[in-house]
């Protein structure tokens, strides 16, 4: 029942309610061929009131607009009656046709108006008021039209997106499919954001050469883009000659490595790559990524080179603060604070319980005595409360305090940037560890000249999702003032997390704790116990020993679908906690079914969800990658649902499902920048091989506050222990820092 129903329907455009010029999204009325008043919503570029539509899609129920017919693709027919054809033309489409005027072209022409626009527009001045130059640009207006139509049609012919006709429309004008018929590879730009494949597949459609230039080129870019999603800036030219030979060729169609640098080096003539020698390797970079990283050195060794004087005796108020301070800072937390107080950049970093959020506080205290405007950030939501509920000061997520929006084609653009910099004199950034070397371009270029920057991060941490390994980078160059804390505080040793989290990323296996400690382990092999030992500790055990909720627990896992994987923890763990009851709703969307009372995560950033605060009037939209909530309510007849964020209540339509996520257990991964009371860590065996390694385990261990149970088997943990792969991404940062040229880069296999 909840599997969606495609019908056809058919109709007349009777009014544009909206519609995006970009993207072609529109929402139009339409007049079914039985007569009937639909809205219907969907991609329709170019769309002009009067034409036929055929359209495909599903009835969906929108919670304020009603019943909406959702076409996911259709096709169009120009108007043939009188009526129908003054409508289209007086619809917008052609700029200067009123309805008086298209209502005077469709009577004097009849079903010919278009063929006449077409061919014969000087017979337009046949009409009343219509001049020789008007008809020239009514005409020129409507061979637009045409043209767009056109491309839409080829396009969807093709099995590619029609989103992009507008796009394609505004960079080649009529000649749109001209190029592409000649060049299929264009769509793999970033602006169309087309995937290799599918223009591949026109390529093969339209019976080009396999062997052509365009195709090496776009080849090139791909594994260059793709390869971006594994960390590496650049790729070392032999390296990515034998990727692209193997995503070229198959039996028929032979590259060779002469044909691959050819198209290297015509790709670094048009500006599209940068070779060079760098960190001991011939480097191929895509040029964003190669100024990232380069801007990113000369900014940093800049700041680091910024000294801050001033007319009155720092040192004193330095001593000031240390002497009124709670509990003596060590020498290495002074020192970062003097130092945060007279450089332009500082690196705090330590791993936990070595006192960074102390001296990220004794930092503020003074940057409050010196009177700079200070502003907190983390890469995430959740990573930026932590940092607020620590500090007692509003932080924003790096997104928030750039005021980060959507471009065409989906690119991220900033608000903030050299030209309208944030205004502030300082930014302390946390996490950082999590933060590619894009969105620190990001930040970097929106800081006013003159701010002062203090990283704070946790090097031994999961690297970024996106490209480099910024953190380590800096902190390895040696050319930027960094303080390590190593001593882990007292209160911390108390802890047996704190205690063996430090173990293990120095390559020891954990201890569990005795009966009262906070850090134990419990022998499961298979992951079919290790799923039903976590679903008991979760249910039963924690909460009735620890009485901890279970709002309170985060079940972690390495990965998504194998072994004890979240897909199938999560199945389970519903099943215990959440089971089906008569009083608690469900949707289904694919395999997972939505219950109320689920723990869900957003899985994507979406400036879009619109949100309301519980109990105030205050409104407002976004719901960010990583975000946990309570599916609080499903409303089956308005296809929507209510998911609450601590107290923001976000609507999701059913058609959104794909951006949520259970919950109750989630990859090491997304729970980066997270901390959760109690832990639960489930390692069997048969995990995949590459995602046990070291970080993994470490970033795990140290998102537990008080407890953590790690269940699983010992191979899988010491394995985990032993495997010592952080950092292993191409990048370049740390050799420019150093104005090296050759440096001994690590040999790794790309995925
Ligand atoms: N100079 C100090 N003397 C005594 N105790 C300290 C000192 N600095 C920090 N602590 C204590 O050590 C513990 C850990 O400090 P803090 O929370 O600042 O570390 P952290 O590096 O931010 O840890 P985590 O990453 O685990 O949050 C806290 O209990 C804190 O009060």
């Amino acid at each position: 029942m909840d599997e969606k129903e495609y019908v056809e329907l058919r109709g007349t455009v009777e009014q544009i309610v909206f519609s995006n010029e970009e993207n072609g999204y529109a929402v139009l009325r339409l007049l079914s061929q039985e007569g009937a008043e639909i809205t219907a919503t969907g991609t329709f570029p170019g769309i002009g009131l009067g034409e036929e539509l055929t359209m495909v899609g599903c009835w969906v129920m929108h919670p304020s607009y009603g019943e909406q017919f959702s076409a996911e693709r259709f096709e169009r027919r120009l108007p043939t009656t009188v009526r129908g054809i003054a409508d289209y033309l007086s619809s917008g489409l052609i700029r200067g046709i009123g309805p008086r005027l298209g209502a005077r072209i469709a009577e004097k022409f009849g079903e010919d108006t278009f063929d006449v626009m077409l061919n014969e527009p000087e017979r337009l001045t046949e009409i009343k008021g219509i001049t020789s130059r008007r008809a020239k640009e009514i005409a020129r207006q409507y061979v637009e039209q045409s043209a767009m139509r056109e491309l839409m049609d080829f396009l969807s012919e093709h099995g590619l997106p029609i989103e992009i006709t507008a796009l394609l429309y505004k960079r080649f004008h009529d000649s749109a499919i001209e190029s592409l018929k000649e060049n299929p590879y264009l769509l793999c730009d970033p602006y169309y954001d087309v995937d290799f494949r599918l223009a591949d597949g026109l390529a093969i459609e339209l019976g080009l050469s396999m062997l052509s230039d365009d195709r090496t080129d776009a080849g090139i870019v791909y594994t260059l883009t793709f390869n971006l999603g594994n960390g590496h800036t650049f790729i070392p030219l032999d390296k990515l000659t034998t990727a692209v030979i193997r995503l070229l060729s198959d039996e028929d169609v032979v590259f060779d490595e002469d044909r691959i640098l050819a198209g290297i080096l015509r790709l670094a003539d048009k500006g599209i790559l940068v070779r060079e020698e760098i960190a001991g390797r011939d480097a191929v970079y895509l040029r964003d990524m190669h100024d990232a990283e380069a801007y990113l050195a000369h900014m940093l060794s800049d700041m680091s080179e910024r000294n801050y004087e001033y007319d009155f005796d720092v040192d004193s108020l330095l001593h000031g603060l240390f002497d009124d301070s709670e509990f003596p800072y060590s020498e290495k937390q002074k020192q970062a604070i003097a130092a945060a107080a007279r450089n332009g950049l500082v690196i705090l970093t330590g791993g936990p319980g070595t006192g960074k959020t102390t001296t990220v506080s004794g930092i503020l205290r003074v940057f409050e005595a010196l009177s700079l405007n200070t502003l907190l950030a983390a890469p995430t939501g959740r990573a930026a409360k932590r940092l607020s509920d620590l500090t007692g000061m509003e932080a924003k997520t790096i997104h928030r305090l750039l005021e980060a929006g959507f471009a065409p084609g989906g690119r991220t653009v900033y608000a903030r940037t050299v030209t309208n910099p944030l205004e502030c004199d300082a930014v302390i950034l946390d996490e950082v560890s999590m933060v590619d070397i894009r969105l620190m371009q990001a930040l970097i270029e929106a800081l006013p000249h003159g701010a002062r920057l203090v990283l704070v991060g946790d090097a031994d941490q999961l690297p970024p999702v996106g490209p480099g390994n910024f953190l380590r980078d800096i902190i390895a160059s040696q050319r930027v003032p960094t303080i390590q804390l190593t001593e882990i505080f007292r209160q911390a040793q108390k802890s047996d997390i704190v205690m063996n989290a430090h173990a293990v990323n120095e390559g020891h296996m954990p201890t569990p704790s005795g009966a009262d400690g906070d850090f134990f382990f419990m022998k499961r092999g298979d992951a079919a116990s290790v799923i039903e030992t976590v679903a008991q500790l979760c249910s039963q055990r924690l909460p009735a020993h620890y009485g901890f909720s279970p709002s309170q627990i985060q079940v972690l896992s390495p990965a998504r679908r194998q072994g004890s994987g979240t897909a199938a923890l999560n199945r389970r763990l519903q099943e215990t906690l959440n089971p089906p009851s008569e009083n608690r709703r469900e949707k289904r969307f694919g395999d997972i079914i939505f219950r109320e009372g689920d723990r869900v995560m957003q899985v994507r950033n979406n400036y879009d969800i619109v949100w309301e605060r519980e109990g105030g009037d205050e409104t407002g939209t976004g719901v960010f990658n990583g975000d946990v909530g309570e599916l609080e309510r499903i409303y089956p007849q308005q296809e929507c649902l209510i998911v609450r964020f601590d107290d923001r209540l976000a609507t999701y339509t059913f058609d959104m499902l794909s951006e949520l996520e259970l919950a109750y257990a989630v990859t090491v991964h997304k729970s980066q920048g997270s901390e959760f009371d109690a832990v639960v860590f489930a390692l069997s065996d048969g995990l995949p091989r590459r995602l046990l390694t070291r970080n993994i385990l470490y970033t795990g261990i140290t998102r537990a506050k008080q407890l953590l149970v790690i269940v699983g088997s010992t191979e899988t943990v010491s394995h985990m222990v032993a495997n010592n792969q952080k950092g292993r991404r191409y990048s370049a940062l740390k050799a420019r820092l150093r104005g090296e040229r050759a440096a001994d880069a690590p040999e790794i296999a790309l995925l």
